[in-house]
């Protein structure tokens, strides 16, 4: 693959509701697009660090930096023939998985543009149509979670997850049961709010019979992890305790968890996440795909990565109009039915990049060249 030119813009998106978790809330979405140009074709990319260090060690500031000063020159100086070369090639700078990913992801996306098939075929996906759910962040009462519900129940979603934290938690889930009956396919994700001092909440959220619990735990964490989940019935989900195929398999083989939530930039990129789906895959733990708040770029991946068979729970990628007034992409990922998205089957990620909104949401780009 000779490319020419590899692009970098910092863009500002106004998102349409305020999202809160346990960490912080946000109403910008602060990221960065990659454009790989090669022969006529382009491949896109999108960072999903956050501006601030909260979800993980990355930020919008760090990702721009590795990929100017490392990743881009490396790229830029070897040849590559498919994508694993580039997971190959980044594989001994360690961590900073989100910038890996999104320069990974639009060489996937260049690569198979090329073979003039789907992102999803090139990765080896079968599905046509997938299952999507919806994260619903910490609201200020009870109350306003319970009208987010029963507005995307309406929509038809698959799952409904909700941000907990201490203080806003068994409640939460209580009045959804309630209200909403126990048949909703309903989940938690703490992002790390919690301790083992915290086991009785634990316990009274086990009563509520929720697919998963996401994340109770420490960041850094699968030894508490394996001991809370002895004491629950409800699967522990991890989510940013795993970073590689062998945190997967040392968390597995622990028993700190029964499910795994793969996103594509906290792995390092496609061929990771295809790594460990595989291996979750061959040891029966189901996995799903996580959502960053991305743009109609990052969406498209994740859509791409669902196709692979033992992603088996609904993910978090809910249309683009939830979260934007205008996508960069063309036309915006939307339901095709109630809860579900329609694969696309044109070359590439399948959905056309709106250059005028990009141009409009920069703040800040750059050219590399050879
Ligand atoms: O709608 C989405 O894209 C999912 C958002 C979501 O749940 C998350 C996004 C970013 C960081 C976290 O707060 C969180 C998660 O942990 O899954
Ligand atoms: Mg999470």
């Amino acid at each position: 693959m000779k490319i020419e030119r590899i692009e970098l813009q910092q863009l500002n998106m106004p998102l349409r509701f305020r999202f809160e978790t346990s960490f912080g809330s946000t109403s910008i979405k602060d990221f960065l697009l990659v454009s790989v140009y090669s022969e006529g074709e382009v491949g896109y990319g999108e960072s999903v660090a956050m501006p601030n260090p909260y979800y993980n060690e990355e930020t919008t500031e760090t990702v721009w930096h590795m990929l100017e000063r490392y990743l881009i020159p490396q790229l830029l100086s070897t040849p590559i023939e498919a994508p694993e070369d580039v997971d190959r090639l980044f594989a001994p700078i360690r961590r900073n998985n989100m910038a890996k990913a999104a320069l990974e992801g639009a060489v996937w996306d260049l690569y198979s543009k090329k073979k003039g098939i789907s992102l999803a075929k090139a990765l080896g996906g079968e599905k046509s149509i997938i299952d999507v759910g919806i994260s619903i962040g910490i609201e200020p009462t009870v109350k306003q979670v319970l009208e987010k519900v029963e507005r995307h129940l309406g929509e038809g979603y698959k799952k409904i997850k909700v941000k907990i934290k201490p203080g806003f938690d068994v409640d939460v889930v209580r009045a959804i049961r309630e209200t909403f009956g126990d048949d909703v396919p309903l989940m938690a994700d703490a992002n790390s709010a919690y301790t083992m001092e915290h086991l009785d909440i634990m316990k009274e959220l086990d009563q509520y019979n929720l697919i998963m619990i996401e994340q109770p735990l420490a960041h850094d964490d699968i030894i508490d992890h394996a001991k809370l989940q002895k004491e629950l019935r409800t699967p522990i989900c991890l989510d940013e305790s795993i970073h590689n195929v062998e945190d997967a398999r040392k968390a597995i083989e622990l028993g700190s968890c029964g499910i795994i939530n793969i996103k594509v930039g906290r792995v390092g990129g496609l061929t990771e996440s295809k790594r460990i789906h595989d291996y979750c895959q061959a040891q029966d733990i189901p996995v799903w795909c996580g959502g960053m708040i991305e743009s109609g770029v990052g969406r498209a991946h994740n859509i791409a990565i669902t196709t692979l068979p033992n992603f088996t729970i609904p993910g978090d990628t809910a249309a683009s109009s939830r979260y934007w007034e205008e996508d960069i992409v063309e036309p915006g990922v939307e339901l095709v039915a109630p809860g579900q998205l329609a694969v696309p089957e044109s070359p590439g990620i399948g959905y056309k990049v709106n250059t005028n909104a990009v141009g409009k949401y920069a703040i800040r780009s750059a050219t590399f060249r050879p």
